[in-house]
Parts: C-alpha cells; structure tokens; sequence
C-alpha cells in the first residue's frame, strides 16, 4: 500500500496509539475548506489496519459533502477506534482518545457514531472541549438519533412526492434495514402513519420491542425477515439504516423497490451503483443528504443548540432532494451525480485553497468556549 496515494484527497490523517490504555485509533480530516472537520467516532472490530483506514477515509470524505449540503460551516472528519464496543471500552481510553483530538488544536471536533455513546464522550470532555452529540446534562443537544430519523422521514416523503405527486405515507409499505437508534424511530413513526413493514434486525428483542410498539399505535403491520432477505421484499421503498455497502451489484438487482432513502452512511458500494440504481428505475436520495439531522443537531450545539433552528434546518432535507431529483431527471445525472455537483459548487466556492483551518482565526463557531 502507497499511503499516500490512499489519502490523496485528504488533508490529514492521525495514527493514535496509546499502549496504557489500549487505543488504536485513526483520525481523518477529509477538508476544512468550509470550516473545522466534524464526524463521529466510530467503534469497531476491524480486523486490520487497512480496513479502518478505508472505512475512515470513506466516511470523512462523506462529511464533506454532508456538511455542505446541510450548510453547517464545517468540514469533513471521521475517527475510528479499533475495537470491540462491547468489551474493548473504558473511561481512560476515552479520555486518551480525546487527548489525540485536543492535539489537533481545534480543526476537529467529533462525538457518536456506530458503536459509541454520548455517554462515552463524557470522558473524552474531560481532555478536549472539541466533543458534539453530549448528553443534554453536560451541555449537548441530546440523543442526535431523533433528528436524523426525522431527517429519513422527510427524505421519505419527498422522494413520494416526486415519484407519485404526494407525500402521504399512509397504506405504503416499506423494507427497513436496521432497527437501532435511528432506524427504530423511522419505523416508529412509519407504523404511526399507517404504513407496512417489513423489517430485518439482528437482535430478536430490538424486534419484540418493535412489535410491542406496534400494537400501542395500533398498527400490527410488521413482518421481520432475515438479514439476507430484505432486499427482495415488494416494497415501495427500501430504508437502509445498518451498514454501508449493502447497494453493490448484488443486491441492487434483487430489489423490488421503487426508491432507497435511509440514514446509512456510505449505502453505494461504490460511487457507480447510483447509475446502476438508475437504471433499473429505482430512484436512489443520496445517504448524506437524508442523513444529515444528527450533524444538524450536534453542530448546532456550538451555538447553543437550538431546536427551532435544528428542526428548520432539518426540514429543508424535504426540498434539497427534490431539488436533486429535479436537476438529476432533467440533465440525465444519477442523484448521486447531481448532488455532488451541488455540493462541490458550495466547496469551491469557499477558501479552499487559502490554508487549511487553523485556530488562528476566531470563528463565529467558537461561541460555546
Ligand atoms: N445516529 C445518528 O444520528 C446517525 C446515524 N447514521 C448512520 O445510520 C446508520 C445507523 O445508525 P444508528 O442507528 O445510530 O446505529 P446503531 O448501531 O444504533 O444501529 C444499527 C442497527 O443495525 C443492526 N444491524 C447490523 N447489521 C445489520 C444487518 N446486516 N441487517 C439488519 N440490521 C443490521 C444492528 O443490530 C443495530 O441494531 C449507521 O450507518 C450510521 O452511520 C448517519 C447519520 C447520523
Ligand atoms: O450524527 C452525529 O452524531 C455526528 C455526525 C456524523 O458523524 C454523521 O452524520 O455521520
């Protein structure tokens, strides 16, 4: 492996390893062109270096994107922790983690992702103020899952708008992948408007409890079917909310859907699947433009996190992808396509190519300190 040809577009790249402690770690700072980087953390059993090297790099360049599709005056990062999230986890090497990120003098600021809590950033705090997603008592805007589910809510509904010229959910059915923190209230909210499930999730009692909410809102309508079968259910739309890669040239030919909208990070295998989407009539709404409510939320707490502002900010997920849609079906560009272009206008015109972001120059986005 050249490494710098595998972080060729990418600003900086930290290796973090501290023996005492047990962290392994890799932090990657895509561009802070718009202003400092911000992802989550992520913590997983990667089974080599390379691998959460490609996953790190795959997830900062995302943000770059998200944050400028969403306008949040930041850039992208993301951090991975090399570990096992149930066994692996302890005070100190958070703090030890928060540490590395504090040595990046402001151009990063990161919180949860897969595998890590708001509860295990309260430690990191303790060495660095550069930590978003904190629980409401220490400050922070609160579980960043609820915006985000309803940022794959009105993802959902815009995409219905398009396709059928209204955005009533009622009587549609659904495939949703994933029933954790976000993809549970997406389905929460679907049963709540008479819609149909079918739903795939590893952890049977995750289900149970699904079921049981169901019948509390007074719509039974759920079918759980195993991992591999979700993509060939019949469905109006698939919602991805697990793992990234799961549109590949597999599984894109097995589905019978008419459109993919959900909160997975990095869904396309590969940037091309969009057009293979295309092709076969299924209309695909960009992962980080539906997924963006949680950066919305924990970016927002730099100014005091305030929900009126994050839920209009959330909402303008709605008219983004229509807009996407639009451009895509008049120039006969995948949305994928039409959405980076949207994206890399904004990028360039900022002071890319001045400097890289330093804590030099006090930004309006320092409030909190
Ligand atoms: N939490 C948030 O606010 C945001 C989350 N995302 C992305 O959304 C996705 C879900 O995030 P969370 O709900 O926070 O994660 P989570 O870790 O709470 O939930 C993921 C769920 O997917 C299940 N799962 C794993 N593999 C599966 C498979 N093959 N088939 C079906 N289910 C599977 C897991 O058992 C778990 O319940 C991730 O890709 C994440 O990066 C993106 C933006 C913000
Ligand atoms: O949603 C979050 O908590 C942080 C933002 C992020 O990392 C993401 O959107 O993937």
């Amino acid at each position: 492996m050249n490494f710098f040809d595998e972080i060729q577009e990418h600003e900086q790249v930290v290796v973090c390893n501290d023996p005492k402690t047990g962290l392994k770690a890799i932090i990657a700072i895509h561009s802070t062109a718009l202003g400092p980087a911000t992802g989550g953390c992520r913590m997983f059993p990667y089974t080599s270096f390379e691998e959460a090297l490609e996953d790190v790099l795959r997830l900062s360049k995302g943000m770059t994107y998200k944050c400028a599709a969403a306008d949040v005056d930041f850039g992208g990062g993301k951090a991975v922790i090399i570990g096992n999230p149930a066994k692996d986890k302890s005070p100190e090497l958070f703090r030890a983690f928060g540490r590395f990120v504090e040595s990046l003098n402001g151009r990063f600021y990161t919180g949860t992702d897969m595998g890590t809590e708001p509860s295990d950033f309260v430690h990191a705090m303790k060495e660095t103020n550069c930590i978003i997603g904190l629980p409401e008592e220490y400050g922070g805007g609160g579980d960043s899952s609820v915006p985000t589910a309803l940022g794959v809510i009105y993802g959902i509904q815009a995409t219905n708008q398009f396709i059928n010229g209204s955005s009533e959910l009622e009587g549609k059915t659904f495939a949703v992948q994933g029933l954790g923190k976000v993809g549970f209230k997406v389905a929460e909210r679907l049963l709540l408007e008479d819609a149909k499930l079918y739903v795939a999730e590893p952890n049977e009692r995750i289900i149970a409890n699904l079921v049981r909410r169901g019948e509390e809102l007074g719509n039974s309508s759920i079918k759980a079917v195993y991992s591999d079968d979700i993509y060939s259910v019949e469905a109006d739309v698939f919602v991805p909310c697990a793992i990234g890669g799961i549109l590949n040239d597999e599984t894109i030919q097995m589905l019978k859907t008419k459109a993919v909208v959900g909160s997975a990070n990095n869904q396309l295998k590969e940037e091309h699947h969009s057009r293979v989407l295309q092709e076969r009539g299924i209309i695909y709404a960009p992962d980080y433009i539906v997924n963006a409510g949680g950066l919305i939320q924990v970016t927002d707490e730099l100014y005091g996190a305030n929900k009126e502002r994050i839920l209009t900010k959330t909402k303008a997920i709605y008219d983004s992808l229509l807009q996407i849609f639009q451009v895509s079906e008049r120039e006969g560009i995948s949305t994928l396509e039409a959405s980076n272009r949207f994206c890399e206008k904004k990028i360039r015109a900022s002071r890319e190519g001045n400097s890289f972001f330093t804590r030099g120059i006090p930004p309006k986005w320092h409030i909190r300190q």
